[in-house]
C-alpha cells in the first residue's frame, strides 16, 4: 500500500475463510498459485511495463509502446530462462494485445497441430527463437464463420511443384488476422486446393509475407493495417491486418501436410491420420479462451466489488457515515451473480484443461470416440462464458456508477479490449447452433443403442428427465446439489426434446433447423449451463482444505445455480421442472445466500491476488484508497497541461467577444 493505509481493512477483517488458501483454489494449485505470483509482482515492479499512459497516446505512439515492451518482455523472458509456461503467464500480465499474442497463440499451434514431423523440424525451431514471427490468416472481407466459403486459392503447378497463392476477388482479401497489418513475416495462409482445376476445399499453407531483410512485403503481396478498432487505446495495440496476393509462389512442401497430402506428381492424397485431428486444436485453443473469461470477468468483478465497499450513498442518521453501495440488495443482486460466475468459469476452464489433455491422450492411442462431444463442449462454453463476460464487464461499469466511465477506473478498456472474444475462434451464435447439431444428433441416435457420452451422458436418462417434477418444499432444499442438478438436466433435456420434436415435423431437416435456429440456441445455452453447475459441484467433491473455503465455495455454487434459475425462470417453468412456487423458493434462497456472502466479499476478490497494475483501476484499488487518486489521476489529463486550451482563442473567444459587443448594443 502506498501510504500504508488500507482503508479496506475493516472489511477484510470480516472474512470467514482462509484467504490465503482460497488463492490456491483459484490459481489450481499451490504451484500455479506461486507461478502466478512471482512473475505478477514481476512485471508490476518493472517501470518499463507500466500502463497508465496508456489511453492518452495516439495509435502510431502506442503501437510503437507495444513493440517495444514486446521486445522487451522477450528479453526478459531470455535473459531469466523462462520456460514455456513462465514466458506465458509474463506475456499475459504486461496485458497489453500485441502480435506476440497471435505468434505463440495461433501461429505456432497450427503448426503443431497440422504440420508434418518434418515441417514441424523446419519451421518451429524458427518460431521458438521468433526468427520469424507468424500471424493466422483465415477470415476474408467476405467470410469469416463459413470457413468453406473462404476464396483464395492455392492451385498446384506441377511444371515448377509450387502453389500459385491468389486472391481472385476484393472479397477473398485476407481482413482481420492480429499481427498481420505491420508485424508479421510469415503467416499460415488459409486457402483453396486447386489442383488441375478441381477443388479440393480449404487448406493452410505457411507463406513467407515480408522479406527477412527490409521488412517490405515479398513480391505480388499487398499488406496493411485494417484500420482503427472500437475503443482507445484497447486492441488498437494489434495489428490487424489486410492482405492480397498476386499469383505469389511457394514451393509444394509449404502446405501443412499431416492430414491431407499433394504428392510430387500432384495426386491429393489422405493420410491415415483422422481429419478431425484438427478438432484437437480448436479444443486447446478453446479451453484457453475460457480460461482468459474467468480472469477477464474476475477482474472486473474485483473492481466493482472493491469500489462497492468504499463507495457511500445516502442512509446516513444523525451525522454518521452513509450507506456502502454494496449494501444495497439490489447491488448484491446484481454483483454476486458475477462473482459466482468467475469462480464457476474458473473450474469449468480447470475442467476443460483436463479434458483437453484426456483428449490428447485418446488421440495418441487412436481414440476418436469423444472428440465430436469434446469439440461441440469447448465450443459451447467459449460462447457461453465470453458472452456472459463480455456482458458482466458492462454490468460492473454500471456498478460503478459515473465513475465507472472513466477510463482510469480500467473498465472501458477491459470491456474494448474484451468483447471481441464473442466474435474471433468462433461467433457465439454460430458455435451454440454447432452445439444445437450435436445435441439433435445425440438424441437422434439414442433409438440405435448408441450410448451418449460425457456431457451429453444425461441424455441417456431421458424417460426419467422427462417425467421428472422437481420436489423441493422450502428454500433450503435448493441447497441440494441434486436437486439442483436434476433440475438443470430436467430443463436442459426437455428443451433439447422439444427441438426435436419440431424438427421431426418438417419434411426436409435443414430447412426445419434453420426455422428453429432460435430455440436450438437456447436449448444449447441450457446444456452449456447445466455443464457449468455441474463442473462446479463435482469441484466441491474434491478435497478442498483450508479454514471456511469449501464452504464460500458451497454458497458461490448455490449463487450461481439459483441466479441462473431465477434469470430463466421461464424455461424452468415453461418445460414443467418446478413450479411458480418453487421458483419463489429459489429466490427466497438467493436473498439469504447473498446476505452470507457480503462479509467476504472483498476477501472472495482478494483471493484472485492480482496486483494494482494488472487490474490497472483507480477504482479497484487494494488499498481502496479511490478518491485522493482519482483527483490526482485526473491532473495527468494531457487536457490540463495548460490552463487556457488550444482553440481557445481561435473559436470561443471571438464567440463570447461577440456576445459582448451584442449585448452591449
Ligand atoms: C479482434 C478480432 C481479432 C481477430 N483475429 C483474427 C485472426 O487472427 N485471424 C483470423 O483469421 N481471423 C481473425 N478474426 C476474425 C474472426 O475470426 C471472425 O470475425 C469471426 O470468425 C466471425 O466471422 P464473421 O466476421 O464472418 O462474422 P459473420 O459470420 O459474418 O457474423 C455476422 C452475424 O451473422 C450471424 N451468423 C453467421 N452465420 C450464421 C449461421 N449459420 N446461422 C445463424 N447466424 C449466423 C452471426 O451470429 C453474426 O450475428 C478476428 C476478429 C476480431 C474481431
Amino acid at each position: 500500500m502506498e501510504d500504508g493505509v488500507d482503508h479496506l481493512a475493516f472489511e477484510r477483517s470480516k472474512a470467514q475463510f482462509d484467504v490465503d488458501e482460497m488463492k490456491i483454489v483459484w490459481a489450481g494449485s499451490r504451484q500455479e498459485f506461486e507461478l502466478s505470483d512471482r512473475i505478477s509482482r514481476l512485471v508490476a515492479s518493472d517501470p518499463a511495463f507500466r500502463k497508465d499512459d496508456r489511453i492518452t497516446l495516439d495509435r502510431k505512439e502506442l503501437f510503437k509502446n507495444t513493440l517495444r515492451k514486446a521486445a522487451y518482455a522477450w528479453k526478459r523472458i531470455t535473459e531469466l530462462r523462462l520456460n514455456e509456461q513462465e514466458a506465458y503467464k509474463l506475456r499475459s500480465f504486461v496485458d497489453q494485445p500485441a502480435f506476440t499474442d497471435l505468434h505463440w497463440g495461433m501461429f505456432v499451434p497450427a503448426i503443431q497441430g497440422q504440420g508434418t514431423e518434418e515441417q514441424q523440424q523446419k519451421w518451429l525451431p524458427l518460431a521458438y527463437k521468433m526468427q520469424i514471427i507468424g500471424c493466422y490468416a483465415q477470415t476474408e472481407l467476405g467470410h469469416g464463420s463459413n470457413v468453406q466459403g473462404l476464396e483464395t486459392t492455392a492451385t498446384f503447378d506441377p511444371k515448377t511443384d509450387e502453389f500459385i497463392i491468389h486472391s481472385p476477388t476484393l472479397t477473398s482479401s485476407k481482413w482481420w488476422p492480429g499481427g498481420l497489418g505491420k508485424i508479421s513475416t510469415h503467416g499460415v495462409v488459409y486457402a483453396r486446393l486447386i489442383i488441375d482445376g478441381q477443388d479440393h476445399g480449404v487448406h493452410g499453407f505457411i507463406v513467407q509475407l515480408r522479406s527477412l531483410d527490409d521488412h517490405y512485403p515479398l513480391p505480388g503481396i499487398t499488406i496493411g493495417d485494417i484500420g482503427m478498432k472500437f475503443g482507445n487505446g484497447a486492441y488498437n495495440t494489434m495489428d490487424n491486418g489486410l492482405l492480397r496476393f498476386d499469383h505469389v509462389r511457394i514451393p509444394r512442401n509449404q502446405m501443412l501436410m499431416r492430414v491431407s497430402q499433394v504428392t510430387r506428381e500432384g495426386k491429393f492424397v489422405h493420410s491415415d491420420v483422422p481429419r478431425q485431428l484438427v478438432y484437437g486444436t480448436m479444443v486447446n485453443v478453446r479451453q484457453k479462451i475460457v480460461s482468459d473469461a474467468s480472469v477477464a470477468l474476475s477482474r472486473a468483478v474485483c473492481i466493482a466489488t472493491r469500489y462497492s465497499a468504499v463507495r457511500r450513498q445516502f442512509g446516513s442518521h444523525n451525522g454518521g457515515l452513509e450507506t456502502q453501495v454494496i449494501d444495497y440488495k439490489t447491488q448484491q443482486a446484481r454483483l454476486f451473480p458475477l462473482l459466482a460466475s468467475a469462480y464457476a468459469f474458473r473450474f469449468a476452464g480447470e475442467w476443460l484443461k483436463w479434458l483437453y489433455r484426456d483428449v490428447t491422450e485418446r488421440l495418441q492411442a487412436n481414440d476418436f470416440s469423444t472428440l465430436p462431444e469434446a469439440h461441440a463442449c469447448t465450443a459451447g462454453l467459449k460462447s457461453l462464458t465470453t458472452t456472459a463476460t463480455a456482458d458482466a464487464i458492462e454490468e460492473c461499469r454500471k456498478l460503478c456508477g459515473g465513475h465507472g466511465y472513466l477510463c482510469s477506473s480500467g473498465l472501458p478498456e477491459l470491456f474494448a479490449v474484451y468483447v471481441p472474444a464473442c466474435t474471433y475462434e468462433g461467433d457465439n451464435t454460430v458455435l451454440l447452433l454447432q452445439v444445437a447439431r450435436h445435441l439433435m444428433k445425440t438424441i437422434s441416435q439414442l433409438g440405435s443403442g448408441r450410448k451418449p457420452v460425457g456431457t451429453t451422458a444425461y441424455m441417456g436418462r431421458l424417460d426419467q428427465l422427462t417425467q421428472y417434477h422437481s420436489d423441493v418444499k422450502k428454500a433450503e432444499d435448493w441447497l441440494k446439489p441434486n436437486v439442483v442438478l436434476e433440475a438443470f438436466e430436467a430443463r436442459a433435456a426437455r428443451m433439447s426434446v422439444a427441438c426435436a420434436q419440431n424438427l421431426s415435423k418438417f419434411a426436409n431437416p435443414e430447412e426445419g433447423f434453420q426455422e428453429l435456429l432460435a430455440d436450438l440456441a437456447e436449448a444449447a445455452v441450457a446444456h452449456c449451463q447445466l455443464i457449468v453447475v455441474s463442473k462446479f459441484i463435482e469441484k466441491l467433491q474434491q478435497d478442498i482444505p483450508g479454514k471456511g473455503v469449501r464452504q464460500q465455495l458451497e454458497v458461490l455454487c448455490s449463487i450461481y445455480a439459483l441466479s441462473l434459475l431465477h434469470k430463466h425462470l421461464g424455461d424452468f417453468l415453461s418445460t414443467g421442472c418446478i413450479n411458480p412456487k418453487q421458483g419463489s423458493l429459489a429466490s427466497e434462497q438467493l436473498r439469504y445466500l447473498y446476505s452470507q456472502v457480503r462479509p467476504n466479499a472483498i476477501a472472495l476478490v482478494d483471493a484472485f491476488n492480482y496486483t494494482d497494475h494488472y487490474l490497472g483501476s483507480i477504482l479497484g484499488r487494494y488499498d481502496g484508497n479511490v478518491y485522493p487518486k482519482l483527483y490526482e489521476e485526473a491532473w495527468k489529463d494531457p487536457l490540463n497541461d495548460s490552463v487556457v486550451p488550444d482553440g481557445f482563442k481561435e473559436y470561443v473567444q471571438p464567440m463570447l467577444k461577440q456576445q459582448l459587443r451584442n449585448a452591449r448594443l
